[in-house]
């Protein structure tokens, strides 16, 4: 038998204070798809996935996981790897990128000054054992403080992957990158993530180029609502992204599986 579908939005609205933040979203994630969410500031995306994790609960519809409409919010949370710019701010500067990694199992920022549960040879070694799959050994002993914005966000990926999440969101990994250190990220990315049994990963982006090719599919926001969902080079057109953005293209061209906008 297939595996049940990562998320599923049945008719799903989202409603706060008087203002319809979501409407009539319906979107499929399937087990072993890797999707990016596109759509202009104040579309929706943060609130998306925030009803997709569980910190939101939908007005309207209803939102399964795995199949399920999970209840116990708090495992859940702890099974989606989310990871944004903002969570590296949590991070202890003077802590290594081993001991980072390793906080991911613990649910808790930071190693040194925690009084609860402390971790095992084996987290360690575990922490170890991603590091090195996902090609960051050479990391291991640094202190988080000293790494690169790309080499940081290898790190806290690292990290949500020790709590062996059913889904990753990363959102607008790339933000603050300067062009040598996004390229490099991305390269990663797109072998890590093709690569690796990894879980199912989301991507939250403005720039379009920054779809790597393993991210086949895109989901398409605007005022709250899917424009376009399915397959990234069919949703990502010329036509569609001047209407959602309204602004004026001159080309979208499609260089090495990825596509670059040329803006008017
Ligand atoms: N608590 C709230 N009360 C009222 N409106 C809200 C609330 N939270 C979010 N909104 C509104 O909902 C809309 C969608 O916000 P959201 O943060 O999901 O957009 P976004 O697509 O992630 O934007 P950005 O690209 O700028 O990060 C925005 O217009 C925002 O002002």
């Amino acid at each position: 038998m297939s595996n049940p579908p990562i998320l599923e939005f049945e008719n799903v609205g989202y409603r706060q204070q008087q203002t319809q933040i979501l409407s009539d979203i319906n979107w499929m994630l399937d087990d072993g798809e890797h999707w990016a969410v596109l759509g202009p500031n104040g579309s929706g995306k943060t609130t998306l996935l925030e009803v997709a994790c569980g910190y939101l609960w939908p007005s309207s519809g209803r939102v399964l996981r795995l199949g399920e409409e999970m209840l116990d919010l708090r495992q859940l949370r702890r099974s989606i790897g989310w990871v944004t710019s903002e969570l590296a701010t949590k991070i202890p500067l003077e802590e290594t990128a081993l001991e980072t990694v390793v906080t991911g199992r613990l649910s808790q920022w930071g190693l040194k000054f925690f009084l609860g549960d402390q971790p095992s040879e084996q987290d360690f070694a575990d922490a170890r054992a991603l590091l090195s799959q996902l090609s960051c050994s050479h990391l291991v002993a640094k202190p988080f403080g000293v790494l690169s914005q790309g080499e940081r966000q290898q790190v806290l990926i690292a990290r949500a992957r020790m709590a062996e999440p059913f889904l990753l969101v990363l959102d607008e990994p790339c933000a603050g990158m300067d062009p040598g250190v996004r390229e490099r990220f991305l390269g990663w990315l797109n072998e890590v993530v093709s690569k690796t049994t990894g879980p199912t990963t989301i991507l939250v982006t403005h720039h379009l180029e920054e779809i790597v090719p393993c991210i086949s599919q895109t989901l398409m926001l605007a005022e709250g609502r899917i424009v376009a969902s399915g397959r990234t080079h069919e949703v990502v057109t010329k036509t569609r992204i001047e209407e959602v953005y309204q602004t004026s293209l001159y080309k979208l061209e499609n260089v090495a599986g990825r596509l670059w906008p040329l803006w008017k």
